[in-house]
């Protein structure tokens, strides 16, 4: 279980995690989700006091992770996959890390089974691709047995069957019974790992609930019409409270709405319609959306211009 609790973070004039609460529980895998800069590994790093609070706290079991005598038997993460010693075999790198907590050398066996790392384990980390430093990391996470685990941006570099492989680890990993947060800039991703997700932006909690709530309530529906008068339309949709937008000469959007209450709407008005379809807003755009003001810097097409307060974009 972790419990982050009105949690802010700040480095001299950023701001990186604002005012944060949120729970991880148990027997799930709960998804870290947002935009670059939003503050996951800020958020991270306190959980695994790599970073002091502000204000407010992170707790892990209950407990400020500094309180732990014996760390990695509580909690295990993945921060960054390039951190072991480069000139070590992924064995002695394991090792260290189980002796520096009295944890027995067997153990370092079986989490090398684990994660598939055979017989890379016998040879330097210098030579390993990405994705066995990432499973190197990830049994160095789960050397303490831990009931909590932390994953930062875990599939980030790696081919189809190492996704792959991370999402059935962490499937397994919350259906032992542990605590397991993962984060991620990408939505498409997190929707096919996480049972809940945790959404933030500019450090700021933006959703907290069921991957299948939050992924319901995304992707607005609207509706295309054509009609040889849209002038006529858009003022009789915009007198009704609809919100519409012109797409071109004769076509309109109208949100939120269904295609059978913009035909009788254009049916009272007494227009004709060319064409009336239902189109869902994708889940990416609805995210976009979602997060977009919290974006920390929008892409200009050239140099990165770092948004006004307020979020104008
Ligand atoms: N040590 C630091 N010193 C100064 N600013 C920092 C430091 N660490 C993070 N930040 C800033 O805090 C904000 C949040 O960064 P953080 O890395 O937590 O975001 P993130 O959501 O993990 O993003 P990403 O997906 O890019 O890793 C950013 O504006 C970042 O530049």
């Amino acid at each position: 279980m972790i419990g982050v609790r009105g949690l802010t973070k700040r480095y001299g004039d950023v701001l990186a995690v604002d005012d944060l609460s949120f729970d991880v529980e148990p027997g799930k895998v709960t998804g870290f989700l947002g935009p670059n800069g939003a503050g996951k590994s800020t958020t991270m790093r306190v959980v695994l006091g790599l970073d002091r609070p502000t204000s407010g706290q992170a707790l892990v079991n209950g407990r400020l992770y500094t309180a732990f005598a014996e760390p990695l038997r509580e909690v295990g993460a993945l921060l960054d996959p390039g951190a072991a010693h480069p000139g070590r075999t992924g064995r002695a790198h394991l090792r260290v890390a189980a002796r520096a907590n009295g944890i027995p050398a067997r153990r370092v066996e079986e989490v090398i089974e684990r994660v598939g790392l055979g017989r890379a384990a016998r040879r330097r980390i210098k030579g390993y691709s990405l994705g066995m430093r990432q499973r190197l990391g990830i049994a160095a996470a789960l050397i303490g047995d831990p009931g909590v685990l932390l994953f930062d941006e875990p599939v980030n570099g790696l081919d189809l069957d190492g996704v792959r492989w991370i999402r059935g680890l962490l499937r397994q990993l919350a259906d032992e019974g542990r605590t397991v947060l993962v984060s991620s800039h990408l939505l498409s991703e997190m929707e096919q790992i996480a049972d809940r997700l945790v959404v933030i932006g500019r450090g700021r909690l933006i959703a907290d609930a069921t991957t299948e709530q939050i992924l319901g309530g995304l992707g607005r529906l609207q509706v295309r019409v054509r009609s040889p008068r849209p002038d006529l339309l858009l003022a009789g949709f915009r007198e009704r409270g609809l919100v519409v937008e012109r797409v071109d000469e004769h076509e309109l959007r109208v949100e939120d709405t269904t295609a059978e209450e913009v035909g009788r709407l254009a049916h009272a008005c007494d227009v004709p319609l060319q064409h009336l379809s239902e189109v869902r807003q994708s889940l990416e755009d609805a995210y976009v959306e979602l997060t977009g003001d919290s974006v920390e810097y929008h892409g200009g097409g050239g140099e990165a211009e770092p948004v006004p307060a307020g979020g104008a974009r």
